[in-house]
C-alpha cells in the first residue's frame, strides 16, 4: 500500500523566511496534522537552467532550521562534484539531472554512500527508456512536468507516459524506487498524475501561493489518495 506524498517547494517560498515558511507545512501534532512529508529545495545554477536559486550554505542551515526530510533537486552542471555535499550536509534526498551527468551510476553510489536517498530527474523532453537499467542505482525518479527553472509554469501531462512506464516496472518488481513529479502540480493536475502511478507530488505555487499552505498540503494530499486506488492516506 503507498501513501502520496507532498513535498512543497520552496522556491515559491518567501526567502528572506525560509525557517518560518518550512515550519508552516510541518505539521502540528497538537492537532495531529502530519505535515508535508519532504521539503523541496530548487538549487539552480544559472548554468543548466537559466535562474540561480540556493545552494549548500543555506541547504546547511535549513537542515538545522527544521526536521522535514529535505528533498534536494540539483539543477545544475556538474553533479558529481557539487552533489555528494548535500548528501554529508543531511539532506534526505538528492536528486540531480540525467542530461547533467556523464556517469549518473557514479554519482548515485557517492549520494547513497554520503548517506541520502538518491534521485534521478528528467526533463520533459528526456526519454527514459535510456535510463531504466541506471535506475536500479537511485531511489527515486523524478519526472519534471515543466521545463526546469522557475515555478509556476504550466503542467505537461504528456511526461506522465514516462511515470506510468515506471510505475509499472516498480509494481512488477523490476525496479524499486518512489516516483515524483515536479512542476505545475495543483488542485486540477494531481489528479491526473496519482492515476499515474505517482507517489510523491512537488507543489511550489500550489502550496506557498495558498492562503493557507498547511491545508493546501493537506488537500492536495487527499485529492491524490482519492484518485488512484492504489494510494492510501494511512498505512
Ligand atoms: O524544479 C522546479 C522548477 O524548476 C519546481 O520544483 C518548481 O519550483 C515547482 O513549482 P510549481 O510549478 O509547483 O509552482
Ligand atoms: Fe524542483
Amino acid at each position: 500500500m503507498r501513501q502520496p506524498m507532498i513535498a512543497p517547494s520552496i522556491l515559491s517560498a518567501d526567502f528572506a523566511r525560509l525557517a518560518e515558511e518550512a515550519a508552516i507545512v510541518a505539521g502540528d501534532p497538537a492537532t495531529g496534522d502530519a505535515g508535508a512529508e519532504w521539503l523541496h529545495v530548487d538549487v539552480m545554477d544559472a548554468h543548466f537552467v537559466p535562474n540561480l536559486t540556493l545552494g549548500l550554505p543555506v541547504v546547511q542551515s535549513l537542515l538545522k532550521a527544521t526536521d522535514i526530510p529535505l528533498d534536494c533537486h540539483l539543477m545544475i552542471e556538474d553533479p558529481g562534484r557539487w552533489a555528494p555535499p548535500y548528501a554529508e550536509a543531511g539532506a534526505h534526498n538528492v536528486t540531480f539531472h540525467a542530461e547533467a551527468a556523464d556517469d549518473p551510476v557514479a554519482v548515485a553510489r557517492d549520494i547513497r554512500a554520503a548517506g541520502a536517498v538518491a534521485g534521478l530527474a528528467v526533463k520533459p523532453g528526456t526519454p527514459i527508456d535510456p535510463y531504466l537499467e541506471v535506475l536500479r542505482e537511485f531511489d527515486t525518479l523524478l519526472v519534471m512536468s515543466v521545463e526546469p527553472g522557475f515555478g509556476g509554469q504550466s503542467f505537461i501531462a504528456d511526461v506522465l507516459d514516462k511515470a506510468r512506464a515506471v510505475r509499472r516496472l516498480v509494481d512488477s518488481g523490476e525496479l524499486r524506487l518512489l516516483v515524483e513529479i515536479d512542476g505545475g502540480i495543483n488542485a486540477d493536475t494531481i489528479e491526473q498524475a496519482a492515476e499515474a502511478g505517482v507517489d510523491c507530488f512537488v507543489a511550489g505555487s500550489a502550496v506557498y501561493g495558498a492562503h493557507d499552505p498547511a491545508a493546501a498540503v493537506r488537500n492536495l494530499r487527499e485529492q491524490a489518495a482519492a484518485a488512484s486506488p492504489h494510494l492510501h492516506l494511512h498505512p
